[in-house]
């Protein structure tokens, strides 16, 4: 029994148990309702602590074994005026639906996301030439089923379609045919074109399906009019709905939709739920949404897995009947293995995943590794390490990290080789602007061969800590001329978005010395910026407008999302900690194109695999 909820509060404070914000929740409840019991205050700490962690809920249950001494929270939680039952007094601060609680705002969204999914469920009528372009954009695969003409047979036909998948199992390249096959459908017969957006939550995963959008529609075997009539740019969806500083609330939303028949989000795990309410307010009931991502990777780091939740049967995929035997007839593939009449339901037949990754072939100690780590094992993940040339498993000890992170290993890259690099291709004094602009591309580019990525940002074996040592010891070879301050060679990353400057959270910028224009030097900061035609332009910036910035030899997995690098390498801390998740290894592991270096104990691997991660969300509940 709980009698006094300050003293309880306090006490959980004191353990670690809660944090300050969840306690401050707590407290404010009592100013709505003097006579509160103290066991919802109780429970209201508790939910604020899971809120914290990502959830977008609490079940019941979960809240028990939290505090065995709340008894049967449901008791209680219905008999308080500050927790209402979904339909109930739409101002109490919490909501109990079914055996899970909320507050008030993250129902809200939820409901939100819900009502607009189930609104978009369904089969639409397809163009009687839909077969036939299938073929003509898909030629017969080697690899069947092929799961990226199914994927795009299955967008073609509804409002709303996910296709999940891993590293280059061509999600782009099934985007791009996607929309080549509606363009060409609905310009046929002399129809309207279809108004088509691209968008990805981080200006950095945005850049990159840019850079590969732009080829892939280059190649895509479709009439001259129909390839102008796919966009080439991607915003960022901040962008897209008109974000207006210093205000959760966008310019785009029900009453002033977007203008769009057909919206693609790519590196859709990275949405939040209160983003994706966002985005689905300001689309119009008739538009089509498209959502690409890896549902494996990381969720957002703001609370809600809302592409995991859509893509928790992808697996297995519990395609209808009706399903089977309408891609049969569309596009000639059998999915009878991913049918299952009895479990089927409408989120199913909207979602594909796909499974072949073209990158990755059977040569690739980066796929397998992935493979081993998605499917939890171990021991196969160790032995991946024994069996493949690009990938190698290194001690954690942070001065061998710093050592790897400058030198790299084995012809894989480290930062020696992004600072030689500066050096080598330095222009002349009297350099063009263009040729300074060759120079900043190419420095971010050899700044992309290698990225280290750690579990945390604090902590001896944090990005903080792990920066400090490279930067120390990149000085100790006389790589660079400083650690602290600004320095040539100093790679940064915005921590904020800066609508002045263009530029977003989480890019990533490189300083140069670049002449002044009056005869001396200064120092620059390189950024890769997309100009109006979506194509890529070099922007040198003076480090004193830039106000949120962070040296980034070292950046956290979470803030890696969206981005490659040739060689990866990741360290893990050699305690178990609850960072350590599959997700974050998995994520880490992908971000590698050619190279991956692990930096743990090998039982902390095995520990990180075995922690799967779970969002709590009623989404998938109110979906099916
Ligand atoms: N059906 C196909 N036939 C031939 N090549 C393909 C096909 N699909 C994809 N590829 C090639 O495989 C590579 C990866 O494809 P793509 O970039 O579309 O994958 P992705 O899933 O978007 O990858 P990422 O992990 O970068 O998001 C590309 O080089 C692409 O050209």
């Amino acid at each position: 029994m709980i009698a006094d909820g300050v003293a309880w509060l306090d006490q959980a404070l004191a353990e670690g148990r809660i944090e300050r914000v969840d306690r401050a929740f707590a407290r404010f409840l009592r100013t709505l309702d003097p006579a509160v019991d103290p066991r919802v205050q109780v429970a209201a700490a508790l939910l604020s602590r899971e809120l914290g962690e990502g959830h977008i809920c609490m079940p019941l249950t979960t809240l028990r074994e939290r505090e065995p001494a709340l008894g049967d929270p449901s008791l209680f939680l219905s008999s308080t005026p500050l927790v209402a039952s979904a339909d109930g007094d739409p101002s109490a601060p919490l909501v109990l639906d079914h055996d899970l609680l909320y507050m008030r705002r993250f129902w809200r969204d939820e409901s939100r996301v819900a009502q607009a999914i189930v609104g978009r469920l369904g089969v639409q009528p397809v163009h009687p030439d839909l077969p036939a372009e299938l073929e003509r954009l898909f030629p017969s695969d080697d690899v069947r089923p092929d799961w990226q003409k199914i994927a795009c047979a299955l967008a073609a036909r509804s409002r709303f379609a996910v296709i999940t998948g891993g590293p280059g199992t061509g999600k782009t390249t099934t985007v791009v045919r996607l929309l080549g096959l509606l363009q060409t459908l609905a310009l046929r017969e002399g129809g309207s074109r279809l108004r088509i957006r691209l968008a990805a939550p981080t200006g950095k995963a945005a850049a990159r399906l840019n850079a590969s959008i732009a080829g892939q529609v280059a190649q895509l075997q479709v009439d001259p009019a129909v390839k102008q009539a796919i966009p080439a740019e991607v915003t960022t969806l901040h962008r897209l709905l008109g974000s207006r500083p210093d205000t959760r609330a966008f310019r785009h939303d029900a009453e002033n939709p977007l203008h769009l028949d057909v919206l693609v989000i790519d590196e859709a795990s990275m949405i939040d739920l209160e983003m994706m309410a966002a985005t689905l307010d300001a689309l119009p009931p008739t538009a089509r949404l498209v959502l690409l991502g890896d549902k494996d990777q990381l969720s957002s780091v703001e609370a809600g897995a809302v592409l995991g939740d859509l893509c928790a049967r992808a697996d297995v995929g519990h395609y209808s009947l009706a399903t089977r035997d309408w891609i049969a007839a569309a596009c000639e593939e059998d999915v009878s293995a991913w049918t299952d009449g009895d479990s089927a339901r409408a989120l199913d037949q909207h979602v594909a995943m796909l499974r072949h990754s073209r990158r990755f072939g059977s040569d690739s100690g980066i796929g397998a590794l992935a493979t081993a780590i998605n499917q939890g094992d171990a021991h196969a993940a160790r032995a991946v390490f024994a069996s493949f040339a690009d990938v190698t498993l290194g001690a954690p000890s942070p001065a061998a990290i710093a050592t790897l992170a400058i030198e790299g290993r084995d012809g894989a890259p480290g930062y020696r080789h992004y600072l030689d690099a500066i050096e080598n291709t330095r222009p002349s004094v009297g350099a063009s602007e263009d040729e300074l602009m060759q120079w900043g591309r190419g420095a971010l580019r050899a700044y992309a061969g290698f990225q280290l990525l750690c579990a945390t940002r604090l902590g001896e074996h944090g990005v903080l800590a792990q920066n400090a040592r490279i930067a120390q010891g990149l000085l100790d070879r006389g790589l660079i001329e400083a650690t602290g301050g600004w320095y040539e060679g100093r790679p940064v990353m915005l921590t904020r978005n800066d609508y002045a400057l263009g530029l977003m959270n989480g890019d990533v910028g490189v300083t140069l010395w670049v002449p002044d224009g009056r005869g001396g030097m200064a120092l620059r900061v390189a950024f890769s910026v997309m100009d109006e035609h979506g194509g890529e332009r070099i922007r040198f910036v003076v480090p004193s407008r830039l106000v949120a910035v962070e040296t980034v030899y070292a950046m956290t997995v979470h803030k890696s999302q969206g981005s490659e690098f040739e060689h990866t390498a990741l360290a893990l801390p050699p305690e178990p900690s609850p960072v350590l998740t599959r997700e974050l290894v998995y994520t880490g592991v992908t971000r590698a194109r050619r190279w991956f270096t692990l930096l743990a104990a090998p039982d902390i691997l095995g520990y990180a695999v075995q922690r799967k991660t779970q969002r709590a969300s009623g989404l998938l509940r109110r979906l099916l």
